[in-house]
């Protein structure tokens, strides 16, 4: 059994026992649910197209950084001028909440990334309501006919999907219809390994219409600047401003040097 394998048994426990405690229809009473979203694809293919990303922990690397408040954390990215931020709302993994996401929509305007293991739409709901702007949908376990369910209920919300592969095959899948951003893990999150040649490997393979996104392990401004060659417009990236004391000036002067 492989740590996506785990995750993903885990969520669809997770999710059962939230429908039953707090449906749907709870969920559309939220403020958040009638809101109009920012799209986070128009602002990576205007701005600096950094996605910066709150992360507390992770399976690969444990503890990241456990001391930083999810507002100061915001706050600094955008006043880094990012594009976008990715919050991780997985708790057990990751160390995130749905109240992290929540703290981050009612500090920033900024386009906020709902980061997820999706496995029910009732998570797209969710996201809804807690103020995401975007949602991730994960091509490494979800089938081609999930994805275009999926991506239909984010599109009837109002919510962007970036939707991640990390191999042909996957990617193959992947073009549909309601995604506006193709990501490209560069790690593998069945074994951990990563490498930015897989961006640079599938990058001609990805149709102009989707705008193109590389994830993880991202740490230099030589490897944006590469990443931008093969027609990358945005990059997500995580524990190289988390690790830091100041994540949002860790952003700031990596992007003031772009
Ligand atoms: O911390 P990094 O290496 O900069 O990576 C950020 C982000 O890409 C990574 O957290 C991520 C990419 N896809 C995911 C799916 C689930 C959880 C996490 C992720």
């Amino acid at each position: 059994m492989t740590i996506l394998d785990k995750i993903i048994a885990y969520k669809h426990k997770e999710v059962s026992a939230k429908k039953e405690a707090f449906p749907v229809s709870l969920l559309e009473q939220s403020s958040y649910f009638k809101r109009e979203t920012n799209s986070l694809s128009k602002a990576l293919k205007n701005g600096s197209g950094i996605i910066a990303e709150h992360k507390r922990k992770s399976p690969s690397k444990s503890v990241i950084n456990d001391t930083n408040k999810v507002h100061e954390v915001v706050t600094g990215y955008e006043n880094a001028a990012v594009s976008g931020m990715s919050i991780l709302t997985d708790t057990v993994f990751f160390g995130g909440s749905l109240d992290d996401l929540l703290v981050a929509r009612k500090t920033v305007s900024t386009p906020l990334l709902r980061k997820e293991f999706i496995v029910d739409p009732y998570q797209i709901f969710e996201a809804k309501s807690y103020g995401a702007d975007a949602i991730l949908l994960i091509a490494a376990y979800l089938s081609q006919k999930q994805l275009i369910e999926y991506s239909e209920t984010a599109a009837k919300l109002g919510l962007e999907v970036l939707l991640e592969v990390h191999n042909e095959e996957e990617l193959n899948k992947s073009i549909i219809p309601n995604v506006s951003m193709i990501g490209v893990n560069n790690r593998n999150l069945k074994t951990f390994e990563v490498s930015i040649e897989i961006s640079k490997q599938l990058a001609l393979k990805i149709p102009d219409d989707y705008v193109k996104v590389s994830e993880s392990g991202i740490s230099s401004i030589a490897a944006i600047q590469e990443l931008k060659k093969y027609g990358y417009k945005g990059f997500l990236i995580g524990e190289n401003f988390m690790k830091t004391d100041n994540p949002g000036e860790a952003a700031s002067k990596f992007i003031n040097q772009l």
